[in-house]
């Protein structure tokens, strides 16, 4: 059976190195990081992320307030409250939880986040320089899967990583993130239209499962030895499931990272590790 890589105790770890750092910044400073949350809706499984999110923030000394809108908010109003967090000093970083109604245009949204308050890392201006190499904040769920593949030993540096799904939020910026340095890996980034589409995964060193379909990735797709890390948080009968077929996987991969207790609660850390960033950008 093949190592587990638990983002659940990397995550635990990382927590208490940002606990000391957060209790040495307040200290220095006189001033708690704060992050505020906009949850427009109701939505069940956002709600459960928002939640942990500001446990979260409690657990390692951080401030978060949730500011919540009713489903039928207008684009003007939440821009409104965009601007009002935008120029509170006291508010470090800012998350709107997505998915967002539909009569709202998302992007138009992301746009008006001030850049230094980005902890998604969403904004274009933050996508582009991270592009360029010189990141504000790294994505959270991409900085997550890096932080439990180095934590885990695994080496990236000429390795083949080949990332399935090309989403904005994961798959884009995590290829983009692995092919620079100090990853250095070959990238290949497939999708739902990639032709015969296991001969390429089965030659990944790294394999990372981000397509959002449940147990889409099974044990012939997998070249023996491989790490797996599975970002697919998918809800169906049978509670939360993985992108990859996790018992069959198992048996064939050299790692594999579960879920639930994998990459989830790594993008929550992560996100902590941004606003504490967010608030230390005050100090230059
Ligand atoms: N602006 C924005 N930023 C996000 O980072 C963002 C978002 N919107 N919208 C939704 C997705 C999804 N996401 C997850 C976070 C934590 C878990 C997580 O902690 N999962 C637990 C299980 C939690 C459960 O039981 O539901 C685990 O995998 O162990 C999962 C998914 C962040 N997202
Ligand atoms: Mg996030």
């Amino acid at each position: 059976m093949a190592q587990v890589i638990s983002g659940k105790e990397i995550a635990k770890q990382l927590k208490s190195e940002l606990a000391a750092e957060v209790a040495e910044f307040i200290q220095n400073n006189a001033c708690v990081p704060r992050l505020a949350a906009v949850l427009v809706g109701e939505d069940p499984a956002s709600d459960v992320y928002v939640r942990n999110k500001r446990k979260a923030c409690e657990a390692v000394g951080m401030e978060s307030d949730l500011h919540r809108l009713p489903a039928e908010t207008t684009q003007d109003e939440l821009l409104t409250l965009v601007a009002k967090l935008n120029k509170d000093p006291a508010v470090h970083g800012i998350l709107i939880q997505l998915p967002l109604p539909p009569q709202i245009d998302s992007d138009r949204v992301l746009r008006a986040v001030n850049p230094a308050k980005d902890v998604d890392a969403f904004h274009p201006e933050n996508v582009g320089l991270l592009v360029q190499g010189q990141p504000r904040f790294l994505p959270c769920t991409p900085h997550g899967v890096l932080q439990m593949l180095g934590r885990s030993g695994v080496e990236t540096a000429g390795k083949h990583a080949v990332v399935l799904g090309r989403s904005h939020i994961v798959g884009r910026p995590l290829s983009i993130m692995l092919s620079q340095p100090p990853y250095n890996a070959t990238v290949t980034i497939c999708h739902s239209r990639t032709a015969d589409l296991a001969s390429v995964t089965k030659q990944a060193d790294i394999l990372i499962a981000a397509i959002g379909k449940p147990k889409f990735v099974t044990a012939d797709m997998v070249k023996p030895g491989a790490t797996v890390i599975d970002v697919g948080t998918n809800r169906t009968d049978d509670g939360l499931v993985g992108d990859a077929d996790y018992e069959a996987v198992g048996e064939v991969a050299g790692a594999i990272s579960p879920v639930p207790g994998g990459v989830g609660p790594m993008t929550i850390t992560m996100l902590l590790y941004n606003t504490l960033e967010a608030a230390r950008g005050l100090e230059t």
